[in-house]
């Protein structure tokens, strides 16, 4: 095995255990590269005073903030002094956070570039490993920040570009290979041959037009070639080459995005997390490609998102559901010796932080949101776990385990390696509640210290060395073996229960993730149930009151129409009568406001028979008086005939 594979070095792929001494010197073109909080030039850090305030802010973890949306709306909430935001979404309550730097939304991508990644560059170029992880709330311009767009790119096709043009990277076939596991392996014709046709494949299934893309691809490259590069000289016998991988976290399972699409139906491969003998973790199996120019570089990237996991929330159409990491890997290799230097750059765009009640998710969506949550939980844990841990100097607390995500980033998160966080916002007002939650996290992110760690010296190996390290490294795994028999026959059962004990708490901590995941799902359910239910309760209200009301205006009318009938058919009544009835009618006026619905239905019912009796007497009256005045006309006109001897007599009426 070992004739065919030359690990050249065995290197921690941490910035530690790289040899800084012995890479290219790199002349700078231009003062600015190194950030100072205001700004300025690193002229302006001449003072010792400004030195000092710099050095105790350098050993803090860099939290930028990125402000998106409308220059001016959003200051009707929030504040921004200097470095720091103040919120105020209330005058009472008002929250304050500060930050590296905050960008608003005035500032451009290629700002956002000079500032955060620029000068981490020229380091990773140096040998030293950087991740730049991008935070905040769905839809707030996390991917935007990180890819950008065709006319706005953003900081993964800056860095490309800004390597390339930095760099002068071999254009043969590399010779070595690096392994995810921070190897390096000696490139046989057959390796080079698949790694050849799956770069062709990738930029070959690329959807959109490929013209086009190359199109676009230029006019971005001529924009950006404008801005100032790092020229570095190599020794004459250095080669370089450069590789990206790109990788996701998708329901807290790993998947290779630079794999071909596989069928409907048939579940993507899953990869595996590794370990190496330095602690260091990183992901089995994963496709690393070789890269010569930004264009290829900048189609491998589109191909990887194109795999990507997105979907449709209620807060954003085109939300990833992952987090994906993009990596850069730098191989610096002298001709003449073994000596391999490998540094990695990683961007990583994280999954939306969601409430569940805003995303309105339900299935699939629902499950995502709580891996994601979960993940994010993780992170906010580790990250307060770790500034605890820092001021008593005891790491063992910190639970990165429970997270494929802390996994991966567990050395850059403990300070061993650089990195910068970008929290995005958005400070539109329905987003309020999302963007406390988000500037807490960060508030808590910016008290990570970095610390600082010496360089350690590369031992240079050869092939003889190599020979002489494995042969040790059998000899310690026979005796290893020997001593683990010996155990196993005396402490079988010691053993057993310390690996018992340790399934059972990482299952307990499991648990409690999962505990954690469903309150906060059952408690978003329970809100949204609670509006529901108010929300019907009061429409049943609304329609309930109209109903009455209407009932009501309907008796009132009623009773005010019969009420002057029956003043009208009493009227020839007597006067104390009408003033009786009048007093009545005032009084039951006056009362009406009082009367429920059934008092006045009855009321009505009773008026209704008074009027009906007082119609029937007052007909009955009448026909007595008809009948009355026909007597009366009889007798009048029999004494005329009979007394008067008259024959006619005229009635007035
Ligand atoms: N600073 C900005 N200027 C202009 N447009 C922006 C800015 N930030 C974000 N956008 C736009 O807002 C939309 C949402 O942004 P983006 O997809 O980057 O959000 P996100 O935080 O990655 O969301 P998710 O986590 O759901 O994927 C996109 O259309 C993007 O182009």
């Amino acid at each position: 095995m070992c004739d065919l594979v030359s690990f050249l070095v065995a290197r921690d792929p941490s910035i530690l255990a790289y040899n800084r001494g012995q890479l290219p010197k790199i002349k700078i073109q231009f003062d600015s590269l190194m950030e100072s909080d205001d700004n300025s030039s690193a002229s302006s850090s001449s003072s010792e005073n400004k030195e000092n305030q710099k050095e105790e802010d350098n050993k803090f973890l860099k939290v930028y903030l990125r402000i998106k949306g409308d220059s001016e709306e959003y200051k009707d909430i929030y504040e921004v002094n200097k470095n720091s935001l103040t919120c105020k979404k209330s005058d009472i309550i008002k929250k304050n956070y500060t930050f590296s730097k905050i960008f608003g939304p005035e500032v451009n991508q290629t700002e956002i570039f000079n500032y955060t990644a620029k000068s981490k560059l020229l380091s990773f170029i140096n040998g030293k490993n950087s991740s730049l992880l991008t935070y905040g709330a769905s839809g707030s311009g996390k991917t935007y920040t990180i890819v950008g767009t065709p006319e706005e790119p953003g900081l993964i096709p800056r860095s490309l570009e800004y390597i390339f043009g930095s760099i002068t990277v071999e254009q043969k076939t590399p010779q070595i290979t690096p392994l995810p596991d921070g190897f390096v392996k000696e490139i046989d014709p057959q390796m080079l041959f698949k790694l050849e046709s799956k770069k062709a494949f990738i930029i070959k299934a690329i959807h959109i037009d490929q013209a086009a893309h190359i199109k676009t691809y230029k006019q971005m490259q001529a924009r950006l070639s404008s801005e100032p590069i790092a020229e570095v000289e190599y020794k004459a016998n250095a080669s370089v080459s450069v590789w990206v991988c790109f990788s996701e976290i998708y329901n807290e399972t790993l998947y290779d995005l630079l794999v071909p699409h596989v069928s409907k139906g048939i579940a993507r491969p899953k990869l595996e997390l590794g370990k190496t003998r330095d602690d260091n973790t990183y992901i089995k199996n994963l496709t690393i490609l070789n890269v010569s120019n930004g264009l290829e570089a900048y189609q491998i990237l589109q191909y990887g998102l194109q795999n990507l996991n997105y979907a449709a929330t209620a807060i954003n159409s085109h939300s990833s559901r992952s987090h994906c990491i993009f990596t850069i890997k730098l191989v610096q290799s002298s001709k003449n010796s073994d000596e391999v230097f490998i540094s990695n750059f990683s961007f990583c765009d994280l999954a939306g932080s969601e409430r569940l009640k805003k995303t309105l998710n339900l299935g699939d969506r629902l499950k995502e949101s709580n891996k994601i949550n979960t993940s994010l939980l993780v992170l906010g844990r580790c990250m307060e776990n770790i500034k605890k841990c820092q001021q008593i100097k005891d790491r063992r607390l910190i639970p990165f385990r429970e997270s494929k995500l802390t996994q991966l980033f567990q050395k850059a998160l403990m300070g061993f390696e650089r990195l910068e966080m970008i929290v995005n916002i958005n400070p539109s007002r329905n987003m309020y509640d999302e963007t406390i939650h988000v500037l807490n996290f960060s508030a808590i992110a910016k008290q990570i210290i970095i610390e600082e760690q010496l360089p350690k010296v590369a031992r240079k190996r050869t092939r003889f060395s190599l020979l002489l390290e494995n042969k040790e490294k059998d000899q310690r795994g026979n005796n290893c073996l020997k001593v683990n028999n010996v155990e196993s026959t005396l402490f079988p059962k010691e053993k057993q229960r310390k690996k018992s004990y340790n399934s059972l708490n990482e299952e307990y901590h499991q648990l409690l993730l999962e505990k954690d995941s469903l309150i906060e799902y059952y408690e978003e359910q329970i809100d949204l149930e609670k509006d529901r239910v108010i929300e019907i309760y009061k429409d049943l209200l609304d329609k309930r009151q109209k109903r009455h009301n209407d009932e009501l205006m309907r008796l009132k009318e009623e009773y005010e129409r019969k009420c002057a009938n029956v003043i009208s058919i009493s009227s020839d009544e007597s006067d104390s009568e009408e003033e009786e009835d009048a007093d009545e009618w005032e009084e039951n006026k006056k009362n009406f406001k009082s009367y429920s619905r059934k008092e006045l239905i009855k009321h009505i019912m009773t008026l209704e028979e008074t009027l009906k009796e007082a119609t029937e007497e007052g007909l009955y009256l009448r026909s007595e008086i008809e009948r009355y005045r026909e007597i009366y006309r009889n007798s009048v006109m029999q004494y005329a005939k009979e007394v008067e001897g008259c024959e006619n007599v005229v009635f007035s009426q």
